[in-house]
């Protein structure tokens, strides 16, 4: 028979079981108000961005050659790479562009013109909505929108209004894809994130991605621009931990000197390393060498194939922790591991 102080132990832990699970539930729902996602980005539908290639709206010579380029992400662009004279100009052409482009493995996105710029309207007017002729079908609209130099929560809602406005009762869900290129963008960026995620939940575009503009960041921040870039560290680590809290890509600075190879190799694996999913790119001679630093080696997916084999077995006879090939392996790494698989499963490789 239980004695007085059994029984009092026992309620104790059933209400402290209460207690921790309350605690837990709470802990949940606040992650998701404050816009954190839940879930595993494993079982998101994933577009591989490594390459984000800018192919300037006002040049339909270069706009021809996309589907033969070999990036997994081609920006139709309004924006900086683009002269003010030619904005109407560029908006046309790529229109045309939409229509004609047949591409396989590409995701075809657009970047309009910052809120800033009121430029933004006319853009989705003239390439989403019906200002210079009838509406595209939702086929052949944009995959993707970038919307650069996003410094406040009030230029997404303006962004999303008219968005809004221009889909016309299609059914267009566009990803989008959001830049941080000033000191106020990253102050802002949880709060701008949050509101996205709220947005993606009730269908508007889906948010997938965020890039740093880190041209336009060096001169609001008044720095030098140096080739180990040390006076972006702060920037461009801040920006993948926000990034990857609401589990989102995230693509990396741009490298400007065309010709200088061997650099674009070396920052390309060092943003690789450090957690970026893909980069920008601005000229055809940039492609192999991004495409290849954001591509797990078959060295590394072997090392995952293994690494994962190896923790199951272990699993099974009842061990958290072992060594493998000299490594102590728990969790984190199993994790890391199929980073790496996730990666190589979702990129499509040339036959
Ligand atoms: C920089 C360029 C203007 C150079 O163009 P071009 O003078 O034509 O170069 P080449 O003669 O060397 O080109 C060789 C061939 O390759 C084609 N080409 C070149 N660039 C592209 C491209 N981007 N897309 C498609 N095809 C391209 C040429 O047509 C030549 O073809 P062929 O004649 O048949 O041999 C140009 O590269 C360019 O415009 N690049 C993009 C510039 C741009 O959009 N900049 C803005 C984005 S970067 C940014 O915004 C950073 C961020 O926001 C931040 O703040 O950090
Ligand atoms: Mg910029």
């Amino acid at each position: 028979m239980a004695t007085r102080q059994s029984l009092f132990l026992i309620n104790f832990c059933k209400q402290l079981n209460t207690i921790v699970q309350d605690r837990c539930k709470d802990r949940v729902i606040s992650m998701i108000r404050m816009g954190y996602s839940t879930v595993s980005n494993i079982d998101q539908t994933y577009i591989p961005r490594r390459t984000v290639m800018y192919v300037p709206g006002h040049d339909p010579k270069k706009l021809k050659k996309i589907p033969n380029l070999g990036v997994d992400c081609a920006v139709l662009e309004c924006e900086d790479g683009v002269a003010i004279n030619m904005k109407v100009q560029a908006r046309k052409n790529i229109r045309e562009a939409l229509e004609y482009l047949i591409v396989k493995n590409v995701d075809l996105a657009l970047r309009v013109n910052s809120c800033s710029s009121q430029l933004m309207e006319d853009d989705l007017g003239a390439i989403i909505g019906s200002d210079i002729g009838e509406p595209a079908k939702v086929e052949r609209l944009p995959q993707t929108i970038l919307l650069p130099k996003l410094d406040h929560v009030q230029e997404l809602v303006t962004f999303t209004e008219r968005l809004k406005s221009v889909k016309l009762n299609r059914k267009y869900c566009p990803y989008l894809i959001t830049y941080v290129e000033s000191t106020q963008g990253l102050m802002n960026m949880r709060d701008i994130m949050k509101q996205a995620a709220k947005y993606s939940e009730e269908g508007i575009f889906r948010m997938d991605g965020v890039v740093f503009g880190s041209d336009d960041f060096v001169a609001d921040i008044g720095a030098d621009r140096t080739s180990d870039a040390k006076e972006l560290i702060y920037a461009r680590q801040k920006i993948i931990a926000i990034a990857k809290a609401f589990r989102l890509q995230v693509i990396d600075m741009v490298h400007v000197d065309i010709e200088d190879l061997e650099g674009l190799k070396r920052t390309s694996i060092e943003g690789a390393k450090m957690g970026y999913t893909g980069k920008q790119v601005i000229h055809p001679k940039q492609i192999q060498t991004v495409q290849e630093a954001f591509t797990p080696s078959p060295v590394k997916v072997k090392w995952a194939h293994e690494l994962i084999e190896g923790f199951e077995q272990h699993q099974k006879s009842g061990k958290g922790a072992f060594v493998f090939r000299g490594q102590m392996i728990d969790m984190p790494l199993l994790r890391q591991a199929k980073n790496i698989l996730r990666v190589v499963e979702n990129v499509h490789r040339p036959s």
